[in-house]
């Protein structure tokens, strides 16, 4: 049985001064399911000392390499002694403002788990390809193309974020959902048998508490990869919570 998980990422927001948000969704958080905050690189280490059984630190990105000439990056090894756990890979963002291609998000995630980290691999269709009909290859294309060798479900987390779904309050239908997240469990089976089954795959893109028990509904969504809603404890606690409720429907 797959855990369910709730991933916050942060992304370039949050101070010193929101750690106490991150302290909130620690103390508040359902133990029945994981959760995850993924804080500006400048908050892992004194969000670190809130990381429990259920509760986990992570970073945005990581560099291919552990070490090396690169001013201004972070590799898996830092995040890792910083007190993080896991970390984003290939998430739009970066693809999109740091052209980032299949091959460095896979080596990226390969990184990752070489330093012990949890890989949180982004993938997700445009509008335009979602509009062409071209979804499903367009997943296939790039997740077959981010993945690295040795994932199992101790090690790695998919998550589906449909560009147009990010920050824009559209998501698509739960059978939309359900679809992808298909194709998704297909691919990792394929390429990695039973170790597949407890990979846990993610949905991302403007999940709220007001829309997240129908995405939690959806078959086979082992939670959410939030933005803006998990910035605020006030505004991702009751999303743990939808996504507790959820986990109680599916044991
Ligand atoms: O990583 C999180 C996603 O990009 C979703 O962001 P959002 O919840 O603000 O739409």
């Amino acid at each position: 049985m797959r855990r369910k998980i709730a991933a916050g990422n942060w992304k370039m927001f949050g101070t010193v001064a929101d750690l106490s948000q991150i302290a909130a969704i620690a103390t508040g958080a359902d133990k029945a399911v994981d959760t995850l905050i993924c804080p500006p690189a400048t908050l892992i280490a004194a969000a670190a000392p809130h990381a429990a059984a259920s509760f986990a630190i992570g970073g945005q990105d990581c560099h291919p390499l552990q070490s090396g000439a690169y001013t201004g990056e972070i590799s898996a090894l830092m995040l890792r002694d910083a007190g993080a756990t896991h970390v984003i890979v290939g998430h739009s963002e970066r693809r999109r403002d740091h052209a980032e291609t299949n091959d460095l998000v896979r080596a990226k995630a390969g990184a990752a788990l070489e330093a012990g980290l949890t890989a949180v691999i982004c993938v997700g269709e445009s509008l335009e390809q979602r509009e062409a009909g071209i979804t499903l290859d367009a997943i296939t294309a790039e997740l077959e193309a981010s993945l690295p060798e040795g994932c199992v479900g101790g090690n790695t987390i998919v998550a589906y974020e449909p560009l147009w779904a990010v920050g824009t309050g559209l998501i698509p239908t739960p059978q939309q959902i359900a679809e992808v997240h298909g194709r998704i469990r297909a691919i990792l089976r394929a390429r990695f048998g039973h170790e597949a089954e407890m990979i846990r795959i993610l949905y991302g893109g403007s999940v709220k508490a007001s829309n997240a028990a129908e995405i939690f509904a959806a078959a086979d969504v082992d939670g959410a990869l939030v933005g803006g809603a998990s910035l605020k404890a006030a505004d991702f606690l009751p999303i743990i919570a939808a996504l507790a409720a959820a986990a109680l429907v599916t044991a």
